[in-house]
């Protein structure tokens, strides 16, 4: 039997028999190319309300031969500008419901389409635009006008691969910048010849968070109403009920609290990880200025954004692997 033209292919194409790299001290340790920031507005149009996506792509490829960069060979160069083309096509073709859902739409096409093509890396961040809603419009949401509201990024990284494992998944949130003027206490921490910190039984609490998670399974996930999901479960254990709030002990608490709940609700998620800067609000100390501010101050701060304290964890199911 004849070979198929793609096995034929696969074998001219066979990882880096190349002699030059054969004799080399050197090997290539990682490569990728592709395009970034590849700008994007779809439009979806079906009836009078209309859904909108503006995106900045970006699309890595790993070929299965090293000829591109070992000897300036471009025969499976799937030019820059092309990767730019589909990243465009392909939301003509099958729109953009979510970033996720996007990327892996471009990932898979760049494995199905070229089979000299090992892994695909997409890189997707979505502009935060929110339908308007008018007070004195009975808070009617807006069929076709967006208000830019930077409050949180969104964006994700899918990796599809010819080899197992087949695909990975991570959205996150980034930006996510909260404060709080009381429910949050620093106190009994280690107390040596090195502190200086008075224990604060009430301090102000603020912080811009990064979140990443990780799917184990996308089937049938709403990757946009799972990135809300998150979002609020963060919002609700940093801020809690509107009128008596919730106490924080510590970022670290806070931090993992909000871990274990996405956990406990989303059960695709794998695995999270979360980084949370304490962005220090100390008070200015008005005791040597008595005549001027007589008493305590607890009204005014001083904003001080370095040095700041940084708090990461990355929480993952005890039986699950991840990338994170
Ligand atoms: O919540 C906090 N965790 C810390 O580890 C820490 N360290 C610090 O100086 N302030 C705080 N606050």
């Amino acid at each position: 039997m004849f070979p198929s033209p793609l096995q034929n292919y696969t074998k001219l194409n066979a990882p880096t028999a190349f002699s030059h790299e054969q004799q080399s001290p050197y090997e290539i340790v990682s490569k990728s190319y592709g395009k970034d920031a590849v700008k994007v507005l779809h439009v979806n149009r079906r009836g009078p309300v209309h859904t909108i996506q503006e995106l900045e792509v970006g699309t890595h490829l790993k070929l299965n031969s090293n000829k591109d960069y070992v000897l300036g060979v471009n025969s499976d160069v799937v030019a820059t500008d092309s990767q730019k083309n589909t990243v465009y096509l392909l939301a003509k073709k099958y729109g953009v419901e979510s970033p996720e859902k996007f990327a892996l739409i471009v990932g898979n096409h760049f494995l199905s389409k070229y089979a000299h093509v090992e892994e695909a890396h997409v890189h997707v961040e979505a502009y935060p635009w929110q339908r308007i809603h008018q007070k004195n419009q009975q808070s009617q949401p807006h069929n076709h006008a967006f208000l830019f509201s930077p409050t949180a990024e969104h964006y994700c990284d899918v990796i599809v691969r010819r080899q197992a494992p087949k695909q990975t998944v991570i959205s996150g949130i980034r930006g996510l910048r909260v404060l709080k003027t009381t429910q949050s206490s620093f106190v009994n921490f280690v107390d040596d010849e090195y502190r200086s910190l008075a224990d604060q039984s009430d301090r102000i609490f603020s912080t811009v968070v990064e979140c990443a998670w990780e799917y184990s399974c996308t089937k049938s996930v709403d990757f946009l109403s799972v990135w809300q999901t998150v979002k609020d479960i963060i919002l609700k254990n940093f801020a809690g009920d509107p009128n008596v709030g919730i106490y924080s002990p510590s970022v670290q608490n806070t931090l993992y609290l909000s871990e274990k709940d996405v956990l406990d609700v989303v059960p695709q998620v794998a695995v999270i990880t979360m980084t949370m800067p304490n962005k220090h609000y100390f008070t200015f100390d008005t005791k040597p200025f008595q005549q001027v501010a007589p008493g305590e101050n607890n009204e005014v701060f001083i904003p001080t954004d370095k040095p700041h304290g940084t708090i990461h964890a990355v929480l993952g199911r005890k039986d699950l692997k991840s990338h994170l």
